[in-house]
């Protein structure tokens, strides 16, 4: 019963070659972005002035409510996981379109390599006095094409309360109540399956606005038009990987994404490729440069004790941990984890039962070789809460068809 055709040491290195070649595109920390608009560069007419002043600012905190955040399918209240208030359109609004009076949306769209369009909806203004705080949660996506959330921050003289986002162990800081007090807004992008939190506010009030970006409608459009010289590096690791010894009778290679995405239960989704962030891109414009077959299919556990040998409640029946595995399969690595019921879909649905748990994410890379048979590398799958609303974010594997060896001539001649 053997799960996957014995890659030897040699192809293992090659493969982390090809996982390092596009998963070094995230190194300039693109799941994050930020910056300054000095004053007179946010062309807004109001009736308040900025920087917003002391009593101002309370006086916003105070018309708030306590915000409640979405845990699984409900909205909570709980103090000792968010200190702050809220409001809501359509109990404020702004008399001017603060995005597009300083061009943000396009300038985000060209920073992120978006060549659609993105749109943006005011989602709520934040506002955290003394002591006030928001740990670590992730943003609920709102819809399938919901990439990230927005926040600009209002000039007002605060200290503390910085942003800090964390992706993959890197971990990037807004700390904006040392750029705003002089009248200028600050503004931070966030993929939104990224975690992020907001420290204590060490002194005054602290406003933000956060908006909902989605991917423009007309995203159908979009065409890689120009080649992309960071593609070198990863076509070079995947030419490594169609030599002739490698996988000679042919496979599949499922490389795991970086990124989370939103999936909308029960319903198809046919072009995940426009909604790939950074690397994830990068990747895949690789394989379609190369020529290669591709489709893709979103991962969860059924019952993830399975994987590390513990002892499992519910079907039984797997043979992950199936020591016998273990001990021919020389390439077998601890984070390396072998299933042979592991996905939940291909290419269409999310999900097919009721009691199904939530894929937070994260699978490095994911071997498909025989037909049925999976390894999947530094996976953390965990257990959530129940999917809130209609969509979730799923780890999602790219499948890569390796032709046979006879038939790669095609692609190296690329
Ligand atoms: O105020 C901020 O900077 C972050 C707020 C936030 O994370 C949220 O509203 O989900
Ligand atoms: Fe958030």
């Amino acid at each position: 019963m053997p799960h996957r055709p014995f890659l030897n040491k040699d192809q293992v290195a090659q493969i982390d070659q090809l996982e390092q070649a596009y998963t070094s595109q995230d190194a300039s920390n693109n799941f994050a972005c930020s910056g300054i608009f000095p004053p007179h560069a946010v062309n807004i007419d109001t009736s308040v002035t900025f920087p917003l002043t002391q009593e101002t600012a309370k006086d916003i905190y105070n018309t708030g409510e306590p915000s409640p955040f979405g845990r699984g399918k409900e909205l909570v209240d709980d103090q000792t996981y968010r200190q702050a208030h809220e409001l809501k359109p359509p109990h404020f609004a702004l008399t001017n379109d603060l995005l597009s009076s300083c061009g943000l949306l396009t300038l985000l769209a060209r920073k992120l390599d978006y060549e659609i369009p993105l749109e943006a909806k005011i989602n709520k203004l934040n506002a955290y006095s003394e002591g006030g705080f928001f740990k670590a949660h992730k943003d609920t996506p709102q819809s399938r094409d919901h990439i990230g959330t927005l926040m600009i921050c209002l000039p007002s003289p605060f200290t503390g309360g910085a942003l800090v986002v964390r992706q993959n162990g890197s971990t990037i800081t807004f700390d904006w109540g040392k750029q705003t007090g002089d009248g200028s807004f600050a503004w931070g992008f966030l993929y939104s399956d990224c975690e992020h939190e907001v420290l204590p506010v060490t002194s005054r009030t602290r406003i933000t606005i956060a908006y909902d970006i989605f991917l423009g409608k007309n995203a159908a459009d979009f065409k890689q038009s120009t080649f992309d010289t960071r593609l070198v590096p990863i076509i070079k690791a995947f030419k490594e990987i169609l030599k002739p010894d490698f996988l000679p009778e042919g496979g599949a290679l499922a490389l795991g994404l970086k990124h989370g995405y939103p999936m909308m239960e029960n319903e198809p989704d046919t072009d995940l490729s426009r909604r790939l962030k950074s690397s994830d891109a990068m990747l895949l414009a690789a394989i379609k440069k190369l020529n290669l077959r591709w489709g893709y299919f979103g991962v969860y556990d059924y019952d993830r004790s399975d994987y590390y040998g513990g002892d499992s409640d519910e079907d039984d029946e797997g043979d992950q941990d199936d020591p016998e595995a273990r001990k021919i399969d020389t390439t077998f690595r601890k984070d390396i984890w072998i299933a042979d019921d592991f996905f939940a879909f291909e290419g269409e649905y999310f999900g097919d039962g009721s009691d199904r748990p939530m894929l937070e994410r994260d699978l490095d890379l994911i071997w498909v070789t025989l037909p049925g048979s999976y390894a999947i590398k530094n996976s953390y799958i965990t257990y959530g809460n129940e999917p809130s609303s209609a969509t979730t974010y799923c780890a999602v594997a790219i499948r890569v068809d390796i032709p046979r060896a006879q038939d790669r001539d095609r692609i190296s001649k690329r």
